[in-house]
């Protein structure tokens, strides 16, 4: 077991995918996955093992934010290992072409977190998508015939920026979202030579003012969370 996750090497697949939030994990493995096993309940961030199409999967909650992902990727990769990371989440839109309940692939994600910022000693490091995982997935929503955008979102610290108009500097430079956890997932991932993506249903618009009822947020998702699974 590690710090974070009660679990024994074996318990957890070579592909997992990592909503934010626990219970979507719970929602994920229940709904689509056969004889889930659930393998780790510590803070409750739940994590699952299945089967989708005869294939082993794994699906566990991350938290919040660059700090929290960071914590469950590193272990999951370094003590479990965990190959491939796929990151299932809600993201808010920043451009009037993103629209509420688009699916973004997240090519790389830009970061007003510090910790790369110290880690590359001001550097700007480019936190970057696994080529391998992106194109299957790309190919899987084209199968699917789900259309999506794919390019740079942003990982930001906060939720509740201080000047509600800063997301028009990032937009203007081509970043179509934002949420709290891509960055951070790319950077630990490269670290350990593992794999990761950025899978985003959009819930909301900085533009519009528009949101999604939480009734929507889980039919949406269903799109997003069937690209992911054909990356087993
Ligand atoms: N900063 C931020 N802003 C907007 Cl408009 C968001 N929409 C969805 N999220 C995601 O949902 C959670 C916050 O509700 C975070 O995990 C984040 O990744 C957002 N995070």
């Amino acid at each position: 077991m590690s710090i974070h996750i009660d679990a024994v090497k074996g318990d957890i697949a070579e592909t997992i995918l990592l909503p934010g939030d626990p219970l979507r994990a719970k929602w994920i493995a229940e709904t689509y996955l056969d004889n889930p096993v659930c393998f780790n309940t510590v803070r409750n961030m739940f994590g699952y093992t299945g089967t989708y199409n005869e294939k082993t999967i794994s699906v566990m909650g991350t938290g919040m934010g660059i700090p929290s992902i960071s914590i469950y990727a590193n272990e999951l990769i370094t003590e479990f290992g965990v190959k491939n990371l796929i990151r299932v989440g809600s993201a808010g839109s920043y451009r009037k072409d993103v629209k509420v309940r688009d699916i973004v692939i997240a090519m790389s994600a830009s970061s007003n977190s510090g910790i790369n910022n110290l880690r590359f000693t001001g550097a700007n490091y480019a936190p970057t998508a696994s080529f391998n995982l992106f194109k299957k997935a790309i190919d899987a929503a084209n199968t699917k015939k789900i259309v999506f955008k794919a390019g740079n979102v942003l990982s930001s610290d906060e939720f509740y920026a201080d000047d509600f108009n800063s997301y028009k500097k990032w937009a203007e430079f081509g970043v179509l979202c934002v949420e709290m956890e891509a960055a951070g997932l790319y950077t630990v991932a490269a670290k350990h030579n593992a794999n990761a993506l950025a899978i985003l249903t959009i819930s909301d618009s900085l533009v519009t003012g528009e949101k999604t009822t939480s009734k929507e947020r889980e039919t949406t998702f269903k799109n997003m969370i069937e690209i992911a699974l054909e990356l087993a």
